[in-house]
């Protein structure tokens, strides 16, 4: 049957459209004309392919058409692809022709952009497949917008048609609210309608990855921990924001690359290769892209180095005058990421992106360890390092083996798949072409190493990214394209950092960087860069040096008569992970066993991040994780749950033998908190069965707005529970929420160690209020906490400086 795509841009005239998505288009507008003109010559009746496009945006129609014509004029571009120029600048007047624009103002607009496309479908034949893209190329601020004008107006269902809606990168600023924008895209379309591009999967070289790794078994063999030093994911650029500080100031480096591009690249290293390596393979990466995701340690403060180029503030502030830019956006960060699984365990996988670098390039390196060789076909070693010709096969002599997916840029012109001539000569997939000489071989430095101790081979397929996209998008592919799930759990990795880089300097840098401020150093799994930058340094020392004294001298030593730990989020979290460690260590050196219990919430979710780090810790075996209360919902399908968010925070990177995840039996027989079910005796008998003396080693309890602890509320009879009563069901939360399981006083008190973790500003008139408490009658069932006070051991406070002294600006200004 003939085919038909009705295309409908918003945001035609922007920037993506006029560099990159027209081009695209009419690529696709020509491939298709080559196509059926050459089908025509050989078969005469097959399919025909035609096209509607309107484009929309907010411009004045007037405005708007011009800006099209001078983009169809400069950037629309006729190549060898296209056949003779004569026939090709013809069709690119044909194609500029269908092109109608509307200006987008309120929803009716769509009405009459719909209607005209709707128009062209009725004089197609009635057989005609018809398919409509509906491409948003507008700031994320208007998508909602957008989407929700077009569902309403446009109605396509006479022609049997459904919409494919391709989305531009950011989708959300962290992971919130992505996920709030993806709830309600998903009101709107389904699933499989949405299009979220990553122009990176897209890239011919990046396409190869998987190919290459299926076709060369004796390489993914040594892809792992035993032999890989490290992995570098590097986007460099040279380019600085240019004219998109408007955006970019809401973005930075992180958001604008890493959560994104370097993300998607690193799951293409990491993750396990189907073992049907069939055609269907693909669909099946997804799931496997997925799992690696959920893998990733979420980053950590000290695994990321941010900078700026100098110039940054001054040029947004010429751009955008009125508003008060903030000088802390990073237009560069390293970070070192970790994935604690069996295979990638311990290597660690560098990122780096940069805008105003020495260079462009954007590479994926595998080193090797020392002492790695090939499996097969190996050359005989040599050490000749300068004598390229007699050491043709072998690596020099400092350069370790490595496998290079240079996937565009850099001194060298062709994308180009590499691999050390010492691991054996790999198999070139289909997708790729041997290089036997290339300008790569009068370079003198690839990677460290001459070209020449590489096999090279470039991708057959050379078209640009988004021509690629255009083409997935109407062939119904969706390589190029992340789903709901992959996006979220992205912005889980990155959002610890977004969460501090505001308030956190980073290191200004010169265009190029002449002064090498940028180099840096790994050193007991943190990143530090390599060369002091005196000058600012040591005002930021200064700096944070007395906020922090400030902050210590308002905060004191003991709370409430107990031990207090202050400081900035960061560190609280990180000093009672260390106590935690600490206590696991001296417990199980003296009775072979820790028994820690956590509470749920927001609070400890840091905290739980800060302690996967210790992953590779071997007292995880011997670790018992308790809950001090659990909401009764579904653990594992609700995010309320404090089970599913102790695991996806914590468990699920560390070696815990899961029957020591001592979940509280919320859940029984299908029912919630059924108290006929006995689901509190239950959970006191697992306790008196493995928990000698009842004496719980560490327990880290929260403290709610309210005054309340576990989930003891004011008021609530579970307060009184007799000491027999080591766990009880609740009456409801505080607005509505549902009835919970909690450990009671008595069962708390019992501890050898609690620890009160309290943070953030909103927790300081709570503190202030207790610091206010007289003592005497009502007082606990007031104020909850007030009955915590371990009989045979310690308690201790754990407050940020936003909680203690209020503000909301104590945080890390290290
Ligand atoms: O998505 C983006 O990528 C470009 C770099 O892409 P490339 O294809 O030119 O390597 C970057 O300049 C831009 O800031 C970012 O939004």
């Amino acid at each position: 049957a003939p085919q038909h795509t009705g295309i409908i841009l918003i945001g035609g005239t922007g920037d993506l459209a006029r560099k990159y998505l027209w081009q695209a288009f009419f690529n696709a507008y020509m491939k298709r004309e080559i196509q059926d003109s050459e089908q025509l010559d050989v078969e005469k009746q097959l399919d025909e392919y035609s096209f509607s496009v309107v484009t929309g945006g907010r411009s004045h129609a007037g405005v708007a058409t011009t800006r099209l014509k001078d983009i169809f004029d400069n950037n629309v571009k006729c190549s060898d692809a296209h056949g003779s120029l004569s026939v090709c600048t013809s069709k690119k007047g044909e194609f500029f022709d269908k092109v109608t624009y509307y200006q987008l103002q309120r929803a009716e607009d769509y009405t009459a952009m719909c209607a005209s496309l709707q128009q062209n479908f009725e004089r197609l034949p009635s057989d005609t497949k018809i398919d409509v893209v509906l491409y948003l190329s507008v700031p994320p601020s208007v998508f909602r917008q957008s989407l929700s004008d077009f569902s309403a107006q446009c109605d396509f269902s006479k022609q049997n048609v459904r919409a494919k809606v391709v989305l531009e990168k950011p989708q959300g600023h962290d992971h919130q609210s992505a996920l709030r924008l993806s709830e309600e895209l998903l009101q709107l379309f389904e699933e499989e309608q949405l299009h979220r591009t990553d122009h990176y999967l897209a890239k011919s070289l990046v396409r190869t990855i998987i190919p290459f790794r299926m076709a060369n078994p004796q390489l993914e063999r040594m892809l792992n921990r035993d032999h890989v030093d490290r992995v570098e994911i590097f986007l460099k650029e040279t380019v600085g924001v240019e004219e998109r500080h408007l955006s970019y100031n809401e973005m930075g480096v992180i958001r604008d690359i890493f959560q994104n591009h370097l993300t998607q690249l690193l799951t293409l290293v990491a993750l396990d290769l189907p073992a049907n390596q069939s055609a269907a393979a693909s669909a099946i990466e997804k799931a496997k892209v997925v799992r690696v995701l959920q893998q990733v340690l979420p980053q950590t403060s000290q695994r990321v180095l941010l900078g700026q180029y100098a110039a940054y503030t001054f040029e947004a502030d010429r751009e955008i005058p009125e508003s008060n830019i903030t000088s802390f956006v990073p237009t560069f960060a390293a970070a070192l990421v970790k994935i604690p699984t069996h295979r990638w365990r311990d290597v660690p996988f560098i990122l780096v992106s940069g805008k105003k670098l020495d260079q462009r390039s954007s590479y994926i390196r595998i080193v090797f360890k020392d002492g790695d060789v090939c499996v097969t076909n190996c050359h005989e070693q040599s050490h000749g390092k300068d004598d390229v010709k007699s050491s043709d096969h072998h690596r020099s002599k400092d350069a370790k083996a490595q496998i290079v997916f240079q996937i565009g840029h850099g001194a060298v012109k062709l994308p180009l798949v590499s691999v050390s001539k010492s691991l054996g000569e790999p198999d070139w997939p289909d997708s790729l072409d041997e290089v036997i000489d290339s300008d790569v071989f009068l370079q003198k430095n690839y990677h460290g190493d001459h070209p020449q101790h590489f096999y090279h081979a470039t991708p057959v397929e050379k078209g640009d990214a988004y021509t690629t996209v255009i083409e997935e998008i109407l062939q119904g592919k969706r390589e190029s394209f992340v789903s709901t799930r992959q996006l979220l759990l992205s912005w889980r990795v990155w959002d610890p950092v977004l969460e501090y880089s505001p308030r956190k300097r980073p290191r200004i840098y010169d265009a190029g960087d002449p002064a090498s401020l940028l180099n840096f150093v790994m050193r007991d799994g943190s990143l530090r860069f390599s060369a002091a930058d005196v000058a600012q340094e040591t005002e930021e020392l200064t700096f944070s040096a007395s906020l922090h004294h400030l902050h210590q001298a308002q905060t004191p030593a003991s709370f409430l008569g107990h031990r207090m730990v202050s400081g900035s989020r960061e560190s609280v979290a990180v000093q009672l992970a260390r106590e935690i460690e600490q206590a696991a260590e001296a417990e199980i050196a003296a009775k072979g066993v820790f028994h820690v219990a956590f509470s749920g919430g927001t609070s400890p979710i840091l905290l739980w991040q800060t302690l996967a780090q210790s992953f590779a810790s071997e007292y995880w075996a011997h670790v018992h994780v308790w809950q001090v209360d659990e909401r009764c919902v579904h653990a594992a399908a609700d995010s309320h749950s404090n089970l599913f968010q102790l695991d996806y925070h914590l468990l699920r990177f560390v070696a815990v033998p899961w029957v020591h995840v001592h979940a509280m039996p919320v859940e029984l027989a299908g029912r919630l908190c059924d108290s006929e079910l006995q689901g509190a005796r239950l959970y006191s008998d697992s306790l008196r069965r493995h928990v000698s003396n009842l004496q719980l080693d560490f327990v880290v309890l929260g403290l709610g707005a309210d005054g309340h602890t576990g989930s003891l509320f004011p008021k609530s009879p579970a307060l009184s529970a007799d000491s027999q009563t080591l766990v009880t069901l609740t009456d409801r939360g505080p607005k509505d929420t549902p009835f919970r399981m909690t450990l009671t006083l008595p069962m708390l008190n019992r501890a050898k160690r609690v620890a009160v973790l309290v943070t953030g500003s909103e927790k300081h008139a709570i503190l202030e209020e207790l610091e206010g408490v007289e003592g005497g009658m009502g007082v606990v069932d007031k104020y909850p906490i007030l009955g915590v006070n371990p009989a045979n051991g310690t308690m201790t406070w754990y407050v940020d400086y936003d909680a203690y002294l209020g503000g909301e600006d104590f945080d890390n200004k290290r």
